[in-house]
């Protein structure tokens, strides 16, 4: 096994390493639980697996739409009969709450979160009816962590976040029982729930709602539209996944995540999959991490979105090292500490197999990191980072395309020494670049 659930003190659970893990070996592999669309996507994504229609090789001529509500498509038969199928996705009952839903009024994010709401009582129904897969799916969404609600500041109340994955705005301080967003939602549900005719076992209450739309931003993946024309990357939905909701957050972590939904598909929803790669070699014990956000954020972003979507306060090595740095300093580029010798001994690490998560530390320190990081648990706490690492990770795994923002990771299954050293692929726009074209850009840029 590659790798296992524990606690990780003061973040709940967390998943570790069982075993040494490799650059660019795939930790985890995982399936969603749930998957629902963005609203206002029902044209160019399909409402089951999410895949994009102008993916599809014969295009616009396999796109089925839905016979009964018309609001939605799918990508083709196969995804509208697994999707009528499937308590958990565009099945007749959902249809039914979509067409009964009044959403006049409701902002893009309110009307999102009803996508969410009425798979939630679509299984609640389907597992009052004995299903048991719908009472699995069910219960790994209620078992998610359900970050605190935040006292909700005057402008905050009546406001959703600004995404269905928690992002931005005014965070869960919106899911709360109280607020005028969770009224109104649970409101207008109650009224689908009576005029689609549901049963009373797909009912929910408010503090239910709120706790639902709570475990759902903070758990959520938001899956990216591929780049429009003007280069603005979208939502185009979001995936519950069991397993990888148990990932903790830093700003320097070491896996990044990988879908492919819009390559060809095996069978309905195997384009749904999502991977997570290793950044670097991991020790055995260590907590496996991936950041929450884009890698180059600025430090206060970081921590207010962490405060406010994810109901904690970050205290990861980066952001006690950045909370000691100047203005100057706090804009992300290559600096004179960061130089050729430090770059090259990180990228010799990582391509030679023994970079571990903190191959910043110094001498004994590294040693004793490399030592204590399994006893450590949550990697790093009581760590330092150097400053020159921290711009030589930024350096060597944020994607150097314009605007891009993605993480480059190695690919899988490379094998060791071939020329170049290791492939990096960016997680967003699918750019390769080789080690040795990394440390050639760096050596250009001193
Ligand atoms: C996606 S879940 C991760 C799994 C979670 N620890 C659990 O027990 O289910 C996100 C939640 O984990 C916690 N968390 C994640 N990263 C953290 C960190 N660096 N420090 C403290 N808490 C963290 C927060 O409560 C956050 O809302």
């Amino acid at each position: 096994m590659l790798v296992q659930v524990r606690e990780a003190p003061g973040r709940g659970r967390g998943i570790f390493a069982a075993r040494p893990i490799s650059a660019g070996e795939v930790v985890l592999r995982a399936p969603p639980v749930l998957l629902y669309p963005q609203h206002g996507t029902a044209a160019a994504f399909c409402s089951h697996c999410l895949r994009a229609f102008n993916s599809l090789e014969e295009n616009a001529a396999s796109v089925v739409a839905c016979s009964s509500c018309g609001l939605v498509g799918f990508c083709g038969a196969a995804c509208a009969a697994a999707a009528a199928a499937d308590p958990g996705s565009h099945c007749p009952a959902v249809c039914r709450l979509l067409s009964a839903c009044n959403l006049a009024g409701l902002n893009d994010e309110q009307q999102t979160a009803l996508q969410f709401l009425f798979r939630c009582c679509s299984l609640r129904a389907a597992v009052a009816a004995g299903d048991s897969d719908a009472a699995a799916r069910l219960a790994t969404i209620t078992s998610l962590s359900a970050p605190p609600v935040l006292p909700p500041s005057d402008a905050a109340d009546g406001a959703a976040p600004s995404s269905s994955g928690g992002g931005g705005g005014d965070g869960l301080s919106s899911w709360s029982a109280g607020s005028t967003a969770v009224r109104e939602l649970h409101g207008r549900l109650n009224h689908a729930l009576a005029a689609a005719g549901a049963g009373p076992a797909a009912a929910l209450g408010v503090e239910e709602v709120a706790e639902l739309l709570r475990r759902d931003a903070a758990n959520g993946y938001g899956i990216m539209a591929p780049s429009a024309p003007d280069g603005e990357r979208r939502i185009r939905g979001t995936g519950i996944y069991s397993l990888p909701s148990l990932l903790n957050h830093e700003c320097l972590p070491n896996v990044a995540r990988f879908d492919c939904f819009d390559r060809e598909p095996s069978g309905p929803r195997a384009n749904a999959c999502v991977e997570f790669r290793a950044l670097h070699d991991i020790p055995a014990g260590e907590e496996v991490t991936q950041s929450y956000f884009p890698l180059p954020w600025p430090l206060g972003e970081r921590q207010q979105r962490c405060r406010e979507d994810y109901g904690f306060e970050c205290a990861c090595p980066r952001c006690k090292e950045e909370a000691t740095w100047s203005e100057e300093e706090s804009e992300w580029e290559t600096d004179e500490d960061a130089g050729m010798e430090d770059a090259e001994a990180a990228g010799a690490a990582t391509a030679g197999g023994a970079a571990p998560a903190h191959a910043h530390a110094h001498g004994d320190q590294q040693q004793q990191q490399q030592q204590g990081a399994a006893a450590a648990g949550a990697a790093g706490q009581e760590q330092q980072v150097d400053p020159a690492y921290i711009n030589l990770f930024l350096l060597k795994y944020v994607c150097p395309r314009e605007g891009c923002y993605g993480t480059l990771a190695p690919l899988p299954g490379q094998p060791a020494g071939q020329p170049g050293g290791p492939l990096f692929e960016c997680n967003m726009c699918g750019g390769r670049r080789s080690e040795a074209e990394f440390l050639a850009e760096l050596e250009a840029a001193d």
